[in-house]
């Protein structure tokens, strides 16, 4: 088995443990218990869905933002409410990256438009100022004078298309977009999944590969698992800012050919869980790798505001492909994902997004919206949001300032505590941490005591999953286990977000420091 899988297994197992405990424990539930063990001891088990019966894919599936970790932090907060006594007095989920859940306060404009929306009798308020009513006013235009409950398009509605078409002409410096190729989604997961299933065929050596980043967000391994396509993983370069190595994509790409058919190239960037930002040099090399080798390329970009260290910047996918001429922007298929779940706005409750393809065969392209016509529409409200994304307000207007100050403080701060971050884990001598150029994460490495390392895998456990639960026991504090993104073996990680206030996140991270200490002398 490779170590990938180990470590996957691990986490399965401690998903067991703990999905169990939280399955049990209410009257309906102890119901269903009985009902299961009586007709086993009867020998008639009748169900027709069971474990054995079910989809094996779906039993592949795993997602360890939301995993066993954060199973058990939600018992530890509801126990602390009765009064448990522990060595920590609340809970902080540093899981996940959802700002608000942190604390973060919505931007007015954004909030403000979305109300009127939602309630258009608040066009007569007189605390609304006037380029909020019109915009929503527009808004509700779009959705053909109906209220934002009604159905929309499935693609989306055109007026929302045409605004975030020219938000990427405006972003790529003038390059042209079309809103045909653009499809508004129920968040950037949706529209990933969606592209997958197009993307996904084949039997036995002509599976479709599909080529993801280790470490990754675990969408795209939950993805695979569940469409039976196999995962491709080429590795980031950790002693290189988690650079990518396009070596490594072409050592990746050759191996897997021996096994299936490796027709999909995803990049993340910047990057989840790893926070590098690409080089626009390497974006080109990418693109020249993918064109030469016949990769259709996914571009998650979910992060594209979230770029903080001195001399990074965003390049999408799109503007880099159609600079570099029409050699490449004649040829390459590309499908690029934006969500107004990350940036500055952290709205990811509101389920937005878009996708944008290029260069898609149109009889696919039919196919891509018949599909996505079978779930009927994005939620609307997340559809209004992502249009006032991407059509803020003008200077000179009565919102501007307020919604540019708003953006700016969330920006600045974050890129305070990406350095923070970086800065304080880096005082301890069994962490390492690259820097957070952008995104929402830090992925530390962390050393393991071997006798940590033998005791975890003697509980059938991953060392950073035995490490992460004991912080989590002792601490209060809530971290991802590396393992649930994959690394490479032998070397153990924690994905934690930046976006706790910044006091809560300087003393979460100087606990964290602390316990590491603790763990590694105990161990040791
Ligand atoms: C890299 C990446 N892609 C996609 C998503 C999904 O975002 P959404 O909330 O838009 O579905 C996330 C969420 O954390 C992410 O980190």
């Amino acid at each position: 088995m490779d170590s990938d899988l180990i470590s996957s297994h691990c986490v399965w197992a401690t998903w067991n443990v703990y999905n169990g405990r939280s399955l049990s424990g209410t009257p309906l539930a102890e119901r269903d218990r009985k009902v299961t063990e009586k007709m086993s001891e009867n020998g008639t088990c009748s169900r027709i869905l069971t474990l054995d019966s079910m989809n094996p894919c779906i039993q592949k599936v795993e997602y360890a933002v939301r995993g066993p970790i954060v199973i058990r932090a939600v018992e530890l907060e509801k126990e602390l409410q009765q009064g448990v006594k522990k060595p920590f007095t609340e809970v902080i989920k540093a899981n996940i990256g959802d700002a608000h859940a942190m604390g973060q306060k919505p931007i007015t404009f954004l909030r403000q438009v979305s109300a009127i929306c939602l309630y258009p009798e608040l066009m007569n308020d007189n605390k609304f100022p006037e380029d909020v009513k019109q915009k929503a006013a527009r808004i509700l235009q779009a959705c053909g004078g109906h209220s934002i409950g009604a159905y929309s398009a499935s693609q989306g509605i055109e007026v929302i298309r045409q605004d975030v078409a020219k938000y990427i002409e405006r972003r790529d410096g003038g390059i042209l977009s079309d809103p045909n190729n653009i499809y508004l989604s129920t968040g950037a997961s949706d529209s990933i999944v969606t592209m997958l299933k197009l993307l996904v065929s084949g039997q036995g050596k002509s599976r479709t590969g599909v080529m993801i980043p280790i470490p990754q967000y675990p969408l795209y391994s939950a993805a695979l698992a569940e469409l039976d396509a196999v995962q491709v993983n080429y590795y980031l370069d950790e002693e290189n800012c988690w650079a990518l190595d396009i070596d490594e994509l072409r050592r990746s790409l050759m191996e897997a050919r021996k096994h299936c058919d490796p027709k999909v190239l995803c990049i993340i960037n910047p990057g989840n869980p790893t926070g590098q930002v690409q080089s626009r040099k390497c974006i080109e090399d990418v693109i020249r790798f993918a064109a030469e080798e016949n990769l259709f390329l996914m571009a998650d970009e979910v992060y594209q505001d979230n770029v903080y260290a001195k001399g990074c910047a965003f390049h999408s996918f799109k503007k880099v492909l159609f600079e570099m001429g029409p050699k490449y922007s004649e040829k390459l298929e590309l499908a690029s994902f934006h969500s107004t779940s990350k940036g500055y706005m952290g709205e990811c409750g509101f389920r937005g997004g878009y996708m944008e393809v290029i260069n898609m065969d149109p009889a696919v392209k039919q196919q891509l919206t018949k599909l996505v016509s079978v779930r009927l529409c994005p939620p609307v409200p997340g559809q209004a949001l992502l249009d006032v994304i991407v059509n803020p307000p003008k200077p000179g207007e009565p919102s501007y300032k307020q919604f540019i100050s708003e953006k700016q403080a969330v920006l600045s701060n974050l890129a305070e505590k990406a350095r923070l971050t970086e800065e304080i884990l880096n005082q301890s001598p069994g962490i390492r941490c690259n820097p957070v150029q952008g995104a929402m994460y830090s992925f530390p490495r962390i050393h393991i005591p071997e006798k940590a390392v033998k005791l975890a895998q003697a509980e059938g456990q991953a060392p950073d999953m035995y490490f992460c639960m004991k912080l989590l026991e002792e601490t209060g504090i809530c971290v991802v286990p590396g393992s649930g993104f994959g690394q490479r073996e032998g070397t153990h990680h924690f994905r934690m977000t930046i976006l706790p206030p910044t006091d809560k996140l300087k003393s979460l991270l100087e606990r964290l420091k602390d316990f590491h200490q603790k763990f590694t002398e105990e161990y040791s």
